[in-house]
């Protein structure tokens, strides 16, 4: 038997020995109290977990809330303790508020390590706060809007390859999958913003290499291997720090990032770099002017970075902005009203006067809302605490709990589609895709009633410190995107049947095929 067998087994042992303990320990917790579905949606191994995931992204967290409240247990699989849903107002508000007292599971860090490096996702605790401090200025309004050229740049070079592809043989309409597209621009904007790159349309070598690492990720995600690993690791937290070659390898980003970042910090090390306005190159300027013992990011750190903001930077923009166009595509009223606003003027749109399209802020609040990229989030408790609830819970046992009482180690699920769709918050029609409610009087709930975040009204951002550092680029690169393929194209549904799945964030899925939305172009006459 070899040494790495034996290790296996003994840590197999012992860590079924700590899961029997913890399991006994558990059994008096007050989230015991929760109401839970019914045991006809779990399996004796899987819990819940195996329903969640098989069915289309948040669906079974939010049929639940509608049948047992907002605040509700799932068995998990394989003999972990109950995970508690989060999909309160109050609730979740207070677990991002104190995000280092509520962190990312452990289990996972040394792949976000492996994959994106030690950037501000993978940190926690001070490092966090620290890291998070000297990267924020890059992503103030006046950083974001000094950004505005290259997103509407590239936003006009995605129109131009849609246009010639439309009116191939002379045609003036066609059927495409729109994914491709909105992803190789996505990363063209977040290239040239985080280091000054240019990925060249999904042409560039490293832009094929990313955009085919991503599509296998997005193929594993939604397999049964993906909705295994997770699991495993959960159950085995050593396993991904096992000497396996599969496990050490870096991600494509991280080592993209490191061959062509790593050149520009390089060159900067020798004074040959040429400071531009991109995140590195005013990072790398912030880094130049700090005395010598101020606080400053690591070249590692830097590298890492670039890493983390091309990854989570471009698919979560370009997921937006499909199923947003997906709505406009299926809501011809609501896409014919967003041409008018964008044709009312006629010179060409910049970063203050996108900004003042009520229409068009309207129609991206409605794609956030119902779509949000990362469709939820998971946080484990580091301490015993009571979380505060916007309504009291009905327990099964008769019981109301106007607060929850936690202990250290409790596994929460946060489902952000939920919080944005709570028809108790939002009203009958909250699964509609109405742009007006933004814009009527009453259209929708107080604020205090509304789910929290940095951008007002939806939950799809986060909410405290580890909120999403990018959300004014993001929501700025949506609203650019649709207003110049809504200017130039009209959009229509096909009859696809078209899923969305959380693999690793919100995909399209026709059959078993990730990353295909097929949605008919029509060119519009240029003005
Ligand atoms: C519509 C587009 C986007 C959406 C919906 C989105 C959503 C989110 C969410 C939900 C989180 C919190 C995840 C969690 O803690 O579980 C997050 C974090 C983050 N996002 Fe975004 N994001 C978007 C665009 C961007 C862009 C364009 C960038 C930067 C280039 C970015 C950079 C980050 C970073 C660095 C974090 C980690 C922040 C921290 O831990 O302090 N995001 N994002």
């Amino acid at each position: 038997m070899s040494l790495l067998t034996t290790l296996g087994g003994l840590l197999l042992s012992i860590q079924l020995v700590v899961l029997l303990f913890k399991y006994i320990q558990r059994r008096r917790w007050d989230v015991n109290k929760l109401p839970s579905p019914s045991s006809k949606h779990a399996s004796w191994i899987w819990g819940h977990e195996l329903a969640i995931f098989k069915h289309e992204a948040c669906e079974m967290y939010g049929s639940w809330a509608a049948l047992l409240g907002s605040v509700y247990r799932v068995q998990a699989a394989m003999f972990q303790p109950d995970i508690v849903v989060v999909a309160d107002n109050a609730a979740a508000s207070h677990i991002f508020q104190n995000p280092y007292n509520y962190v990312k599971a452990p289990a996972f860090l040394p792949i976000v390590d492996k994959l994106l490096g030690r950037g501000i996702v993978w940190a926690e605790g001070d490092e966090h706060k620290h890291q998070r401090r000297l990267l924020a200025p890059a992503f103030t309004i006046n950083a974001v809007k000094g950004m505005a050229d290259d997103i509407f740049e590239c936003a006009d070079k995605l129109a131009g390859r849609l246009r010639a592809r439309v009116s191939q043989g002379g045609n003036i309409q066609s059927v495409l999958n729109i994914v491709p597209y909105t992803s190789s621009c996505t990363l063209d904007m977040v290239g040239r913003i985080a280091f000054g790159h240019d990925f060249g349309a999904g042409e560039s070598v490293e832009a094929k290499e990313i955009g085919a690492s991503w599509h296998q990720d997005v193929m594993l995600g939604h397999s049964f291997g993906g909705f295994l690993a997770p699991i495993i690791i959960n159950f085995l937290p050593w396993i991904p720090r096992l000497p396996v070659k599969a496990l050490q390898t870096d991600g494509v980003a991280k080592q993209i990032a490191k061959r062509l970042a790593g050149r520009i910090l390089d060159e900067n090390r020798v004074g040959s770099h040429s400071q531009g306005r991109d995140i590195l190159s005013l990072l790398m300027e912030d880094n130049r002017k700090k005395a010598t013992g101020e606080a400053k990011l690591t070249d590692e750190q830097l590298l890492d970075n670039v890493s983390t903001f091309i990854m989570v930077g471009h698919e979560t923009t370009a997921a937006t902005v499909n199923f947003t166009l997906l709505q406009l595509s299926r809501n011809p009223e609501a896409q014919r009203k967003l041409r008018a606003e964008l044709n009312s003027t006629k010179e060409a749109l910049d970063y203050d006067s996108i900004n003042k399209l009520t229409y068009l802020d309207a129609v991206a609040r409605e794609g956030l809302r119902l779509h949000p990229a990362a469709p939820r989030t998971e946080r484990v408790a580091v301490r015993d605490d009571v979380i505060p609830l916007s309504a009291p819970i009905k327990t099964p046992g008769g019981e109301t709990l106007t607060s929850l009482p936690v202990k250290a180690g409790q596994v929460f699920h946060i489902p952000f589609t939920v919080l944005n769709t709570n028809y108790r918050v939002w009203g009958r029609d909250a699964h509609m895709f109405k742009p007006e409610r933004w814009l009527e009087a009453d259209g929708v709930p107080q604020q205090s009633e509304l789910p929290r975040g940095p951008w007002v009204g939806v939950s799809t951002f986060c909410d405290g410190p580890r909120s999403c550092i990018g959300w004014r680029l993001g929501l700025i690169e949506l609203k650019v995107l649709i207003a110049t393929l809504v200017r130039n194209f009209e959009f229509q549904s096909t009859d696809a049947d078209i899923k969305q799945f959380i693999s690793p964030t919100l995909q399209p899925f026709v059959g078993d095929e990730g990353g295909v939305m097929p949605m008919r172009l029509s060119l519009v006459p240029e003005l």
